[in-house]
């Protein structure tokens, strides 16, 4: 039968999915997630050097699917230079870029080297689809309040394009016609406003975000100064300390929100302080998204793994449904969107960029 074969590496994952397409949409055969022990991966000197290992997982989820055949891989896209929405065609300066190049460490950077290798085997073409660095900002975003540091997009760009497209049309409009607030809650947390189907603005884990189950999120800038220059960590213990052991693991010990659910549950106050601070900070942070909008969003829409929890959605909602219709998607719908992005170019109705694609960043206005 043949496949699209999705591959989204997560930090101690590698979530794969095969979908057939049919041109009106794709349908899962399999989606799964290859759990892979911390300490292994723990033990690989950088990410890069985790490519061999990861290729040979999914080469033995492969060689147990003898009657699939596939017609193409779809990676999710890293941390790379800005770029515009949609496919892009993995070449070997992209593998090499996404490999020693990124912007920063993240396990999505081998997204593309992963796609290239398994396509290589099978004969067929790589693809990465909406990767984090699409940055669709206007100039007016970009201005930080310091010139030396210009803002720039990275975001979940892939479930919350997939998610505002599938909202669009149960909204009987055009994705190009929505405005909409996206919440992406999961280990990460992107807040961003959708405006004719763009991410004009959103809060990443670079600057500005809600703190997550493991990110510190936006942080006090002069505190942050004076932690830098306290000699209590070095560059690369601090960017632990925000982006892999912050946020809610930083105070709770745990980055699994049903174990903070069941310490509220339990009576931890500290647990349930932590939780609100965590809802408080998403709802200030899609207030701010819907001014982007004018305060007219469409809808405000919660996705992500955390909008699986039925007492976050509740909370959420009942600050922000005066705002606009809040719409749950729960989970991450990144390995449908990105067998998507793959059948829309082998059906023709989109044409996979070259890298490096021209960004559609527009140039500052002096
Ligand atoms: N049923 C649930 N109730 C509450 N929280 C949940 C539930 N299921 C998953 N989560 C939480 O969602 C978070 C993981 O979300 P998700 O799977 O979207 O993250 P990820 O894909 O690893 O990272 P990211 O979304 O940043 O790319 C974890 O903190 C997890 O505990
Ligand atoms: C889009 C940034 C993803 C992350 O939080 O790492």
């Amino acid at each position: 039968m043949d496949a699209i074969l999705t591959i989204n590496p997560g930090t101690t994952t590698t979530r794969l999915g095969l979908f057939t397409s049919d041109g009106a949409g794709v349908r899962a055969l399999a989606e799964v997630t290859l759990d892979h022990d911390e300490a292994v991966m723990a033990a690989f000197p950088d990410i890069a050097a985790q490519l061999p290992f990861r290729a040979e997982a999914i080469g033995t989820f492969l060689r147990g699917r003898p009657s699939v055949r596939l017609v193409a891989v779809a990676g999710r896209g890293g941390m790379l230079t800005p770029v515009p929405p949609g496919v892009i065609a993995v070449d070997d300066a992209l593998v090499d870029f996404a490999l020693h190049r990124p912007l920063h460490p993240h396990a999505s950077n081998l997204g593309a080297p992963l796609a290239q290798r398994i396509a290589a085997a099978a004969g067929c073409p790589a693809f990465i689809v909406d990767p984090v660095s699409v940055d669709e900002l206007p100039p007016v975003a970009r201005i930080s309040g310091c010139p030396d540091i210009p803002r720039f997009s990275f975001v979940h760009a892939l479930n919350i394009r997939a998610c505002g497209r599938r909202l669009a049309g149960e909204l009987g409009k055009p994705f190009a016609a929505l405005d909409a607030v996206v919440a992406h809650l999961g280990a990460g947390i992107s807040i961003a406003a959708l405006k004719g189907g763009r991410i004009v603005e959103s809060t990443n884990r670079m600057e500005n975000s809600p703190f997550s189950p493991e990110r510190a999120g936006g942080l006090p800038p002069m505190a942050l100064i004076d932690l830098c220059y306290s000699g209590g960590y070095d560059k690369t213990a601090l960017k632990q300390r925000l982006y892999g052991r912050g946020g809610v693991f930083a105070y709770l010990g745990t980055k699994d929100m049903r174990r903070v659910e069941a310490m509220i549950d339990a009576g931890d106050a500290r647990a349930d302080l932590v939780w609100q601070a965590m809802v408080y900070q998403i709802v200030k942070a899609i207030g701010a998204m819907a001014a982007v909008l004018d305060f007219r969003p469409d809808a405000v829409l919660l996705t992500g793994g955390m909008a699986q929890s039925a007492r976050l959605r509740a909370a959420i909602t009942a600050r922000c449904s005066a705002l606009a219709p809040v719409v749950c998607y729960p989970g991450s719908h990144e390995s449908a969107a990105l067998a998507e992005g793959a059948a829309r170019v082998l059906a023709g109705q989109e044409i996979a960029r070259a890298w490096p694609p021209a960004p559609e960043v527009e140039p500052m206005p002096w």
